[in-house]
């Protein structure tokens, strides 16, 4: 059987980051960008205010005490947006708002929780160095550095530094378009009456919703019949759309397993086992012309959604334009003794949270007790999965395994 590692390199292959698009602002929110951006401008750009109070002469105001407050004639009013050609000299001193220009000669602003916020001539009661409340021009962003880099995913922090530095638009990835197709005779749409023998259809709500926590869009076909035909049928009517297919089920050994045979025809796709449990069914490669890519996914629930996990996030990241990295992981410590078959590695869907025993600051981890792949219901408060590796068989309560961190949610 074949290694999680190799098939996850396997798969890899298949995809290049997606070529970049310029996007305005908002509609970038959530892409990954194709460009690094440098700044034209200083933040601020210019000297300015961090209060509300008055613009003045730091040496000025220096002797200032409650007993011995400091007059001054105001000869300016600077509110925020003011054009700034205001200037003082020693002795004056100018009223100023957060975020307004400092007037030319003013070395210091002094909140007017200082003074007796006066209007004509104010009073103040405590001294202020030279710089106080004053905001240097470029001491956030020099002119011409580089404030965000190729790569980063566009989220409300970098629009905010984007908006900031002047631009409109955007260099990025486009999310990409995963169409999600399930197979199976036995599937009925939730909601739809099930006749005898007959389920409601899940895995591609839990892809669809997969692909969009991933960033990417999802168009979600629902499910065809196990009929080879309807499956090549479709998957021609989809590729269009779709920077990538997934499909759940039919991979197996069964008789009716038709992914394999349609995708025969219609593509290269290998099917193979993954020394994994659960996902052992796996296949990947390019249907149509030209080639999309392709990755079907083995049809029971939780394989499914542990196969997402491992392989289609890395292609994922991929093309968008980040690295493929894998779900990030952390040691922690087993609750309970856990066991696992032998020459399969083990990705048991489990409960990570701070360690509240005894074994310092570091991670405790509980395994859902129904591990079965078709046993859904534990996935529900899933946060993690504990990975047993293919020598091990059992490990007990209190051992360290790994942990893989499941996302939270949209990325
Ligand atoms: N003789 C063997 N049988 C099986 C093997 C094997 O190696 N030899 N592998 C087992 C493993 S492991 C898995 S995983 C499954 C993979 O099955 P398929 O990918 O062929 O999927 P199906 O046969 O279509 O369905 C399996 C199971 O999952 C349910 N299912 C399928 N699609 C959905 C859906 N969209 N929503 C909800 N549930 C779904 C389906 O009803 C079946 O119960 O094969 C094992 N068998
Ligand atoms: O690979 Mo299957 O996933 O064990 O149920
Ligand atoms: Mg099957």
């Amino acid at each position: 059987m074949k290694s999680v590692e190799r098939h996850i390199a396997d798969v890899l292959e298949l995809v290049e980051p997606l070529d970049p698009i310029e996007l305005d602002l908002l509609r970038a929110h959530g892409a990954v960008l194709a460009e690094p951006v440098t700044s034209a401008v200083s933040l601020p750009a210019f000297d300015n205010s961090a209060m509300d109070g008055y613009a003045v002469v730091a040496d000025d105001v220096a002797a200032a005490a409650p007993d011995r407050p400091v007059t001054l004639p105001v000869v300016a009013d600077i509110p925020a947006g003011d054009p700034g050609a205001h200037a003082i000299r020693p002795g004056m001193c100018a009223r100023i708002m957060t975020g307004a220009p400092m007037p030319a000669g003013a070395t210091a602003v002094v909140p007017v929780e200082w003074t007796d916020a006066g209007v004509a001539r104010v009073a103040v009661h405590r001294p202020a160095r030279a710089g106080n409340a004053v905001r240097r021009a470029g001491e956030d962003v020099e002119a011409g550095t580089r404030v965000l880099r190729d790569g980063v995913r566009i989220g409300a922090a970098e629009l905010a530094v984007l908006a900031a530095v002047g631009r409109r638009a955007v260099r990025v990835r486009p999310r990409p378009r995963v169409v999600v197709l399930s197979t199976g005779a036995e599937l009925v749409e939730p909601g739809d009456p099930v006749g005898p023998g007959q389920i409601w259809e899940s895995n591609s709500y839990m892809l669809a919703a997969a692909v969009l926590d991933a960033g990417c869009v999802a168009y979600r076909h629902g499910f065809v019949a196990d009929d080879p035909a309807a499956v090549l049928g479709t998957l021609e009517d989809l590729l269009v759309r779709a920077d990538l297919v997934l499909t759940t089920g039919g991979v197996s050994m069964g008789a009716y397993d038709v992914v394999k045979e349609a995708l025969a025809r219609l593509g290269t796709v290998r099917f193979e086992k993954v020394a994994m449990q659960p996902g052992m069914p796996q296949g990947f490669g390019t249907v149509g012309e030209p080639g999309t890519p392709i990755i079907t996914l083995p049809g029971n629930p939780v394989s499914a959604f542990v196969s997402f996990h491992l392989f289609v996030l890395p292609v994922l990241r991929r093309l968008r334009g980040m690295p493929p990295e894998p779900l990030p992981s952390v040691p922690a410590r087993l609750l309970v003794p856990v066991s696992s078959p032998p020459g399969r590695r083990s990705y048991l869907r489990a409960v990570l949270d701070y360690d509240r025993g005894d074994g310092g600051p570091g991670y405790a981890v509980r395994p859902a007790v129904r591990q079965g792949s078709h046993q859904l219901s534990a996935l529900a408060e899933t946060n993690a999965l504990v990975v047993v590796p293919e020598e091990v068989t059992d490990v007990p309560a209190g051992g360290v395994v790994e942990v893989l961190q499941l996302p939270t949610g949209a990325a």
